[in-house]
């Protein structure tokens, strides 16, 4: 058998990560031209790279489709449902830092924590009525984060891209989304409510507890843990 490895596939996250592993001793590469989704490992035998979406790797692990895989924290949590039963955490990897945090437009003058949240949500309902409209792609976390301190009168509604324009284009009140440089927020006219993240995301080697390792997979992993300086 091999042990097959999910990097993502493109961008800023695919470069560290074949940094990270070349770190190592592990060499990833493209196996042909640059848009080819395979690709090739050289400095230990019996690993297969699958290059996917990252969004895509947190199912692909729980599937046991594959059996390593890169991918954010945040992506895991939030797509996974028990997550700790699915995939097992083998190294945070340092890059692909990203803050899961909640904000609402700059002119909300009234508004700076999630009390205030929850009282502006509750005036607007009584307002408007229908819920204030948070835009998000992360919907667990963000209702799990809601229920743990209280807030309650939210609709979500889904946003796979762009979310920050949300507000501006008036389907959303107010925003949950990752930042790093906060650049987006800023040019959006958006502030971070004041209150701990969600999540502070990393870029994470996971293990799939769901995938089927051979003797020879353990060993494999074995191997490419001692490389790596980790507990498999
Ligand atoms: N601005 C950012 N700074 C740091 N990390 C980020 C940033 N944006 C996204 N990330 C992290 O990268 C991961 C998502 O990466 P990316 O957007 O490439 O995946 P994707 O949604 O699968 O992309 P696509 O579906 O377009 O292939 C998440 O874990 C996220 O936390
Ligand atoms: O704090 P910043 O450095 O400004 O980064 C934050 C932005 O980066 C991500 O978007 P991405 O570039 O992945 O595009 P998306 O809007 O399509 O998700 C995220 O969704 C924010 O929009």
């Amino acid at each position: 058998m091999v042990v097959k490895l999910g990097v993502p596939s493109k961008g800023r996250l695919m470069d560290k990560t074949f940094e990270w592993f070349s770190e190592r001793g592990v060499t990833l590469s493209r196996a042909g031209a640059e848009r080819e989704y395979s690709g090739v490992v050289d400095g230990i035998e019996g690993v297969e790279l699958v290059m996917l979406s990252a969004s895509e790797i947190p199912r692909e692990l729980a599937a046991g489709r594959i059996h390593m895989g890169v991918t954010g924290s945040d992506l895991v949590r939030d797509k996974l449902a028990s997550w700790e039963n699915k995939v097992y955490e083998l190294a945070p990897m340092g890059f692909g830092h990203a803050d899961l945090i909640i904000a609402v437009p700059k002119c909300w003058t009234d508004v700076d924590t999630l009390d205030d949240l929850d009282a502006a949500a509750a005036a607007f309902r009584a307002r408007h009525g229908f819920r204030l409209r948070i835009a998000t792609k992360y919907h667990h976390l963000i209702r799990e984060y809601f229920k743990a301190h209280g807030v309650a009168d939210y609709q979500l509604v889904d946003s796979q891209g762009a979310t920050e324009g949300t507000v501006k284009n008036l389907t959303a009140e107010a925003i949950a989304d990752i930042t790093s440089t906060g650049e987006t927020l800023r040019a959006n006219h958006l502030k971070i409510l004041n209150c701990d993240p969600v999540h502070r995301s990393q870029a994470t080697l996971f293990k799939s507890r769901m995938a089927h390792w051979t003797d020879e997979d353990r060993a494999t992993l074995a191997e490419l843990c001692r490389m790596m300086g980790l507990d498999d």
